[in-house]
């Protein structure tokens, strides 16, 4: 298959350094750019095949990452930043002028709130913790991927080492369930 999955998947995988302690992101802007600095390492970073991420050209899936709001500062051209989506869990803001997603926000009760979801291919540096899991395989389909040809996308993720899912991980899905089972009190709210 010659289409790319993503640049930090197509070639195998290139391992994050442990101490990774940040580093900055840059719209695609060739100037005025949109910069986010980061002050910390991504967790939970995966490829991600749904229609809302945002992709490179080219590439059949985002690769996004979470990382603790307060670890997230946008250090210059904000005003160039737009929220694609405010009804969205995730609310992307992007850059008006290229497109590029620069962070999602979750704003509302969430499991996830409190992390800001971020794209690390938008760095100049290198080290960021590596893709975990492919995710949304199957939301590709949605966009125009011929179902013939998914068994051979889960194969390639599988060949560089990763899981594929139809939504996100086990583990993360765990998650979001107790945070339900919380909040409709079938779960123990302390657990
Ligand atoms: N099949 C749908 C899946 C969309 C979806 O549920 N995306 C996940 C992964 S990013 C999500 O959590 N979305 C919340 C949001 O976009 O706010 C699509 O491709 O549009
Ligand atoms: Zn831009
Ligand atoms: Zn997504």
């Amino acid at each position: 298959m010659g289409t790319s999955l993503h640049p930090l998947v197509d070639n195998g995988l290139k391992k994050g350094d442990a101490n990774k302690s940040g580093g900055k992101l840059y719209c695609h802007c060739a100037s005025n750019k949109v910069e986010v600095t980061l002050t910390g390492d991504v967790a939970h970073n995966h490829a991600c095949g749904c229609s809302k991420c945002w992709k490179p050209s080219g590439a059949l899936f985002s690769v996004v990452g979470v990382i603790p709001v307060d670890q997230l500062h946008v250090t210059a051209n904000g005003n160039k930043l737009h929220i694609i989506d405010k009804s969205a869990a995730i609310q992307r803001n992007a850059c008006k002028e290229c497109g590029v997603h620069l962070f999602g926000r979750i704003v509302t009760e969430h499991p996830f709130k409190g992390l800001d979801f971020v794209h690390v291919e938008l760095s100049d540096s290198e080290g960021w913790q590596e893709p975990q899991f492919a995710a949304f395989v199957s939301s590709i389909i949605e966009q125009g991927f011929e179902p013939e040809g998914i068994d051979a996308v889960r194969k390639r993720f599988k060949e560089v080492g990763l899981e594929t899912y139809d939504v996100l991980s086990p583990p993360l899905m765990d998650l979001i369930a107790t945070f339900t089972g919380k909040k409709n009190g079938k779960l123990p709210s302390k657990l």
